[in-house]
C-alpha cells in the first residue's frame, strides 16, 4: 500500500502535536542519525536503479543542511522570518515540479546539475539579504501574522500551503497506485513539517529523519512491486503464485488459461500490439471476484479459487471466457506489420481505418484432490487446458 509512506511524517505530527518534549523525543543523537538515514536511502536507491529519489533525497537534505548553517536563530529575528515564509515555498515548488515534469536520468551532466540545484537551493536562500528585500516587497504585514496566537503557521503560510496541497491532490488522484507519488508528496510535507514547527528542538532532525524513512518506506515497497508484480498486466506473477500455492486449502482449485493462436496473433500484429491483448486479459483477469489472478509467464495465467464447488467455478469461468470474447479490440490499420495468411483468418470484416478483432481463451481447471499437492494440482490443470485445446479451443474443462 503505497499509502503507507504518510506514516512516518503523520506519527511525527502526532509526537509534535502531543507530546513535543518526551525524554527520547529530546534525546535523539543529531544530525549523525539523520545523515546516516539519508545516506541509507542513498545507497538503497541507487543500488536498485532508482535513481530518481536522489532528486527528493537531495531537497530534503538541503534543507536540512540549511537549517543546521543558518536558521538556528529565533523566529523573531526579521531575516529568519524571511526564510521561515520562503524555504518551504520554494521547496514545495520545486518537489511539485519535479514530480510533474519529466527528469534527466542519472548519472547524466544535466542530471548531475538539478541534483546540485535541489541541494544548493536552500543554501543559497539563507545567504541572501532576505529580511531587506521582504521589507521592501510592500507585503501587506498582516499576511505574516498568525490567524490565532501560538498557531504553527502564519495567514501566508496557510493560503499558500492549502493551494499546493490541493495540486498535490491533484497529483495524487492521476496517479493513485504509483508508489513515488506518495513518497514524495510525504517528504514534501515532512519539509513543511519541520519549517512550521522551526522554533521547536530538535524538529528538524526528526523531519528529516521522517522523509527518509517515508523514502525507504516507497523504496521497500518498489522493492516488492518489482519482485512480485508483472509490469505488463500489473497482475501478481509467478513468484507471487507460489507463495500463494503453498498456502493453498484442502478445498482449492486452479485453472491455467492460455490465448488461443497468440502465436499468429503476435506475427499478423507485432508483439507491441500482442502486448496490448496481455494487459486487457490482465485488467479483466484482475477484476474478477472469487478468484485470485496470476500472470504464469508468456501468454499463460493462473486462477486460484479458494473452494472447490464445481458448479460455481464452471459458471465463473464460463463469465470470463465469454467476456473475453466479446471484447472488441480495436486496432488501427498502421498496427499491422505484415500481412499473413493467419493474419487474414483472424481479422474481422471492418475494412475502415481501424479494424475491430475478437480474442479467444481456453481454460483447464483442477479440483484439489485429497492430500493432492499444488505442483500435482497445478500439472493437472495444465492437462485440462490441454483438453480444452484439443476440444477447439475457445471453451472450458474441469477436472475433479
Ligand atoms: N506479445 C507477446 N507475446 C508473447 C509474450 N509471451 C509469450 N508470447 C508469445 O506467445 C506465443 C505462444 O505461442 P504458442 O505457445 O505456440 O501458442 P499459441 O500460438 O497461442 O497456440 P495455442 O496455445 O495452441 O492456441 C509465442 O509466439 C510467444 O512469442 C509476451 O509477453 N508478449
Amino acid at each position: 500500500m503505497p499509502i503507507l509512506a504518510l506514516l512516518p511524517v503523520l506519527c511525527l505530527a502526532l509526537v509534535q502535536a502531543f507530546w513535543p518534549d518526551h525524554a527520547f523525543y529530546q534525546a535523539m543523537p543529531f544530525p549523525a542519525t539523520a545523515f546516516t538515514a539519508m545516506a541509507l536511502v542513498a545507497l538503497i536507491a541507487t543500488l536498485m536503479r532508482q535513481t530518481e529519489w536522489l532528486y527528493w533525497l537531495a531537497i530534503l537534505g538541503g534543507h536540512y543542511w540549511a537549517t543546521q548553517n543558518g536558521l538556528q536563530r529565533p523566529l523573531s529575528e526579521p531575516d529568519v522570518a524571511a526564510l521561515h515564509q520562503l524555504l518551504p515555498l520554494t521547496a514545495s515548488l520545486l518537489m511539485l515540479a519535479l514530480s510533474a515534469l519529466p527528469k534527466p536520468g542519472l548519472p547524466s551532466i544535466a542530471g548531475v546539475l538539478v541534483l546540485g540545484l535541489c541541494f544548493l537551493l536552500p543554501a543559497s536562500l539563507v545567504w541572501l539579504p532576505l529580511a531587506d528585500w521582504l521589507a521592501a516587497s510592500g507585503l501587506p504585514p498582516a499576511l505574516f501574522e498568525r490567524p490565532v496566537e501560538g498557531f504553527f503557521m502564519s495567514w501566508a503560510h496557510l493560503w499558500w500551503f492549502s493551494g499546493l496541497l490541493f495540486l498535490w491532490l491533484g497529483l495524487i488522484s492521476f496517479r493513485p497506485q504509483d508508489p513515488s507519488v506518495w513518497g514524495q508528496f510525504s517528504t514534501w510535507l515532512a519539509i513543511l513539517l519541520f519549517y512550521a514547527f522551526m522554533d521547536r528542538q530538535q524538529i528538524s532532525g526528526w523531519a528529516t529523519l521522517a522523509g527518509s524513512m517515508a523514502l525507504l518506506i516507497t523504496l521497500a515497497y518498489r522493492m516488492l512491486h518489482l519482485a512480485y508484480m508483472d509490469e505488463l498486466t500489473a497482475l501478481p506473477q509467478r513468484r507471487a503464485l507460489e507463495n500463494r500455492l503453498r498456502r493453498l486449502g484442502r478445498n482449492s482449485a486452479v485453472t491455467m488459461l492460455d490465448v488461443d493462436h497468440f502465436k499468429s496473433f503476435n506475427d499478423t500484429w507485432g508483439h507491441d500490439v500482442g502486448d496490448q491483448v496481455l494487459k486487457l486479459l490482465g485488467a479483466i483477469l484482475g477484476r474478477q471476484r472469487g478468484m485470485q489472478a496470476f500472470r504464469y509467464g508468456g501468454e499463460e495465467f493462473t486462477l486460484v479459487f479458494s473452494h472447490a464447488r464445481k458448479k460455481a467455478i464452471r459458471d465463473a469461468l464460463e463469465a470470463v471466457r465469454a467476456e473475453v470474447e466479446a471484447y472488441p479490440l480495436q486496432l488501427r490499420q498502421d498496427d499491422r506489420p505484415n500481412d499473413s495468411e493467419d493474419g487474414r483468418r483472424q481479422r474481422g470484416s471492418n475494412d475502415g481505418t481501424t479494424e475491430t478483432v475478437n480474442i479467444t481463451i481456453s481454460l483447464g481447471c483442477a479440483l484439489r484432490q485429497p492430500g493432492e499437492t499444488p505442483q500435482t494440482l497445478l500439472k493437472r490443470a495444465d492437462e485440462a487446458l490441454y483438453k480444452a485445446k484439443n476440444a477447439g479451443r475457445n471453451c472450458v474443462r474441469i477436472v475433479s
